[in-house]
């Protein structure tokens, strides 16, 4: 999307052909940093230490760290290594497996001496897929927007929205904020409600940065304001991202999602997730008992990182020594608080019958 007019994506395969450009997201806001990475374990660091975030561009940038250790050993033991090494390097967005699993597909039944110039063209698919996925949740969440907007008879129409499910999260685009950057493109008055989504604060740090930066108004606040906002109708609707969908249509998100749900349940607030088909898993069958929760580093909690009023990055430590902490990265909302499933098919419910009919080949994969 665009950085003051500017169009940009979230990962590229620079002009030398071969090497992968990635804006490093544990920069933003304050710096705009494009990384490089040369080989697959530049691509599985790059996942792991959250460089790059977000299921859709953690599958994409799996798929070009195949591609970089194709160029390293493309011999079936170096295809085996490249999938063992970026498969671990995040549990929970089921993209990354799904990913690896197209490559190893596109890969294992060639000569290896042509799997280098195929793995690239696959991992090219999968990013050109992932554009064109997003661009069909934008005209499918749009009508939602739309709906709303006409109801209001033209006053703002306020999305509340959790972590980041921006095109940063993604290739292009988005999927949660995909229909908000459509409808603001359409002249749809939109103002969201940024959740900064602590402990890593990716709402306050990167959608802020992302709707800023594309002219979208939004106002940032803390994690615990959303239920009182729509105790008081100030949230016409919620729409999030996710890491993993069950055949249940439980939805698996960033931490925090679930209690978000719970308040817009409560307060009848339509509760939407948006996400392209590689992100449903019909190999789980219930997402609260069997999606895999990462934790992450207790550092992520104890201490935070700002910018000082002279411009310096600074990080403090805002948790007692010796204090222990918890930092579950995702949580599982359950498919009866899901109001609908924004896909590049349609808007979906939340079960698993729907979601078999709308996309068979997911099924055909779990089995
Ligand atoms: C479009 S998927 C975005 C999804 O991924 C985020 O997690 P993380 O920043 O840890 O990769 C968050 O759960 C978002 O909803």
């Amino acid at each position: 999307m665009k950085v003051d007019g500017k169009h940009f994506r979230s990962i590229w395969r620079e002009h030398d052909g071969w090497s992968i450009g990635a804006i490093d997201q544990r920069r933003l806001p304050h710096e705009f940093v494009v990384a490089k990475l040369t080989s697959c374990e530049d691509a599985a660091v790059a996942i792991r230490d959250m460089l790059v975030r977000g299921a859709p561009l953690i599958g994409a940038t799996a798929a070009y760290g195949m591609a970089l250790a194709m160029r390293e050993d493309a011999s079936d033991a170096g295809l085996k290594r490249a999938y063992d090494t970026l498969v671990v390097a995040r549990p929970t967005a089921i993209n990354l497996k799904w990913a690896l699993d197209e490559m190893r597909m596109a890969l294992a039944p060639i000569d290896p001496l042509e799997r280098a110039e195929a793995a690239y063209a696959r991992a090219d698919e999968i990013v050109e897929q992932d554009v064109e996925i997003n661009r069909g949740i934008a005209g499918n969440g749009l009508k939602l927007i739309e709906a709303i907007a006409s109801k209001k008879r033209g006053e703002i129409v306020n999305v509340l929205t959790h972590c980041n499910a921006g095109w940063l999260a993604t290739v292009d685009w988005g999927t949660a904020t995909a229909p908000i950057y459509l409808a603001h493109e359409r002249g749809i008055k939109v103002h969201v409600w940024v959740d900064e989504t602590r402990p890593r604060n990716q709402g306050a740090s990167l959608t802020a940065w992302e709707l800023g930066h594309h002219g979208v108004p939004h106002t940032v606040i803390p994690d615990n304001t959303g239920g009182h906002l729509m105790q008081h109708g100030m949230v016409d609707l919620a729409i999030v991202g996710t890491d993993r969908v069950a055949a249940n249509g439980d939805v698996c998100n960033k931490i925090g999602t679930y209690l978000k749900a719970l308040a817009a349940h409560d307060n009848g607030v339509p509760f939407y997730v948006a996400l392209p088909s590689p992100t449903i898993d019909f190999t789980v069958h219930d997402g609260i008992r069997d999606i895999p929760i990462e934790q992450r580093s207790g550092v992520e909690v104890t201490d935070m990182t700002g910018r000082t009023a002279d411009g310096r990055l600074e990080t403090v430590r805002i948790v007692p020594e010796g204090s222990p902490v918890a930092n579950y990265a995702f949580d599982v909302t359950p498919a009866r608080l899901v109001t609908g499933l924004i896909t590049e098919r349609g808007v979906l419910k939340p079960d698993r019958d729907e979601l078999a009919a709308a996309f068979p080949e997911r099924i055909a994969a779990a089995e």
